[in-house]
């Protein structure tokens, strides 16, 4: 049977292989530089792209993941901020539950509402937990979502929420401090959840330097994800080198 996205990512936390991936907004990126973007990725030690925003006002998910999948060979993954991002151009999808919030629309209803192009594409579908943890300023996921984050004082309340996740059958738990985060998830958060939990940790938002990217591997995230970095300033890809 043909390895899939899930496989490799299953793999590389058995090897104790970190993982990196670029997240692409479709609001932000300038669809001319994907090319000039994607020389500077392979150089670099990324291993995947997300692609997805909170919001995708010019609708152009479907056109940009179709040029960055000219551009590259690394697996692009959908992170969708709505139904409406799906697109099967892509890989794969993080199907995404908000597992932090309690808005039924974003437990469910998203999810029941991406069916229909869902069940006529072949994208690799992968169940996350996707959990919202206060990052110091409101974020646009919280926007969207009509959410309130969990308190990184919380520690319980967040390793409860993972936990959850997995028994529920999620694949991925996805610890997210929020685009642009002033504050990223603290290290001893990442370590208590990465040591009780058995399935894969991604953890984004609010990583700005290569320092703040090894303290989030060392404390036990399996994949990190940036994207505001890298909006900012291109050069912070020179500085991840393979
Ligand atoms: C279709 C499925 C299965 C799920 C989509 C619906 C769900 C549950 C979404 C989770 C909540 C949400 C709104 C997530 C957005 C995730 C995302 C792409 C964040 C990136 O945000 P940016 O667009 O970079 O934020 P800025 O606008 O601040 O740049
Ligand atoms: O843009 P940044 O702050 O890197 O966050 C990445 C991602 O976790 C946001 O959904
Ligand atoms: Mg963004």
């Amino acid at each position: 049977m043909k390895k899939t996205i899930y496989d490799d990512i299953i793999q590389a936390k058995q090897n104790g292989q970190k993982l990196l991936a670029v997240l692409i907004d479709p609001d932000k990126i300038d669809i001319n530089h994907i090319p000039e973007f994607f020389k500077k990725v392979h150089k670099s030690i990324v291993t995947h792209v997300f692609v997805g925003g909170s919001t995708d006002a010019e609708r152009k998910m479907e056109n940009v993941v179709a040029i960055i999948k000219q551009h590259t060979k690394l697996p692009v993954l959908i992170f969708p901020g709505s139904h409406e991002q799906i697109t099967e151009m892509a890989d794969g999808i993080l199907f995404l539950s908000l597992l932090s919030g309690r808005n039924p629309k974003y437990l469910i209803e998203q999810q029941v509402q991406s069916v229909v192009k869902l069940i006529n594409t072949s994208l690799e579908i992968i169940p996350t937990g996707y959990i919202l943890i206060d990052g110091g300023i409101e974020t646009a996921v919280q926007r969207v979502s009509e959410t309130q984050p969990i308190s990184q004082k919380n520690h319980a309340e967040i390793l409860h929420t993972a936990l959850a996740g997995q028994f529920s059958g999620k694949k991925l738990v996805y610890l997210e401090a929020g685009s642009g985060a002033q504050k990223a998830i603290k290290p001893e958060i990442i370590q208590e959840v990465s040591t009780k939990l058995q399935i894969p940790l991604i953890v984004g938002g609010g990583i700005r330097s290569k320092n703040q990217l090894n303290v989030a591997f060392n404390a036990g995230a399996d994949l990190i994800v940036i994207g505001t970095a890298f909006e900012q300033n291109e050069a912070f890809l020179n500085e991840l080198k393979r």
